[in-house]
């Protein structure tokens, strides 16, 4: 059997033409761009990659965008302070502070200064607490972009049992949330669980973000299985290479004989991840001017 391979960039290129259009029609509505912030603590390269694709693609689709890059000894008030201003700043529709933050900073306290209608992450106690309400909310864009994937290829899940591997706020959390909404019958896996490939043998929906490089043997999934890959692992360089290669949580190669379809690393879940963060960009600038959001393909 062979599996489908989930192409994430085209799913987020459909995506961006859709955010796109809704951007210049609000700037004829609004009378300005919509404004997505940035703030990045630190140097970690692999966070400034991400902070710069950010911009870029801000950029491209008509909306403005505004990057912070701080210091890594940056005070926990200064951190605040910025959140502030930019929470009072009419330009900017969404935020979002790159994490993981320096160990010396309290991140929980960060991320609950962020104004939850400005909150592109969906990651403050306000915008949790909708999503597990099953209140209209912000959510996080790893998590969304999977289950639009999902709905693309499935329609209906209702029923079907997920596993989640990990259970960090930015991905395995809202995730469950997410599934359960569509009711699957939703099991979080996690570094303690004593038998993930007990669990795994069962599910038909597989979600990993554990960040452990090839976690997820093939032979751990059920036939048929759909499996979406969070988990982007950067391998150490092997002779004669500048960089080591990426890959997921689940061994990929191994994976393409047992299941239906699967996500590859790169180009798979990561890959809609700037695009849904586009779309939550806009859909704040719209409720934020009051404006009805004419798309409700979003
Ligand atoms: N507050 C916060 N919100 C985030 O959403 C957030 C964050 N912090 N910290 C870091 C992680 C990571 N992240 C990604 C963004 C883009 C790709 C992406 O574009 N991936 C492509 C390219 C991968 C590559 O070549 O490096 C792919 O998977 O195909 C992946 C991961 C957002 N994050």
């Amino acid at each position: 059997m062979s599996a489908t391979i989930i192409d994430g960039k085209a799913f987020a290129a459909g995506l961006r033409e859709r955010v796109g259009k809704l951007a210049g029609e609000f700037e004829a509505k609004a009378g300005r761009k919509a404004g997505l912030a940035v703030v990045l603590v630190g140097e970690d390269p692999a966070s400034e990659v991400y902070v710069r694709s950010k911009g870029k693609a801000t950029v491209a689709l008509g909306m403005e965008s505004f990057e912070y890059r701080l210091p890594a000894d940056t005070p926990q008030e200064e951190l605040v302070a910025m959140v502030e201003r930019l929470n009072a700043d009419p330009s900017v529709d969404g935020i979002l502070v790159q994490l993981p933050l320096p160990k010396h900073l309290d991140e929980k306290a960060v991320i609950a200064a962020v104004d939850p209608d400005k909150d592109v992450d969906g990651i403050t106690p306000t915008n949790a607490g909708r999503l597990v309400l099953g209140m209209d909310t912000l959510v996080s864009c790893t998590p969304l972009g999977c289950t639009m994937i999902l709905k693309d290829m499935l329609g209906d899940f209702s029923g079907m049992d997920a596993v989640i591997v990990g259970r960090s706020i930015l991905f395995g959390k809202p995730m469950a949330q997410l599934l359960l909404a569509e009711n699957c019958t939703v099991t979080m896996a996690h570094s303690r669980t004593r038998d993930l490939p007990g669990l795994l043998r069962r599910a038909d929906i597989v979600v990993a973000a554990v960040g452990v490089p090839e976690l997820i043997r093939g032979d751990w999934l059920k036939p048929g299985a759909i499996v979406l890959d969070g988990g982007i692992n950067r391998l150490e360089a092997g002779p004669g290479e500048a960089k080591g290669r990426l890959v997921g949580d689940v061994a990929f190669d191994e994976a393409l004989d047992h299941v239906k379809a699967i996500t590859p690393v790169p180009g798979g879940v990561g890959a809609t991840t700037i695009a849904v963060l586009m779309r939550n960009t806009i859909v704040a600038a719209y409720r934020n001017e009051g404006l009805d959001l004419p798309d409700d393909t979003l």
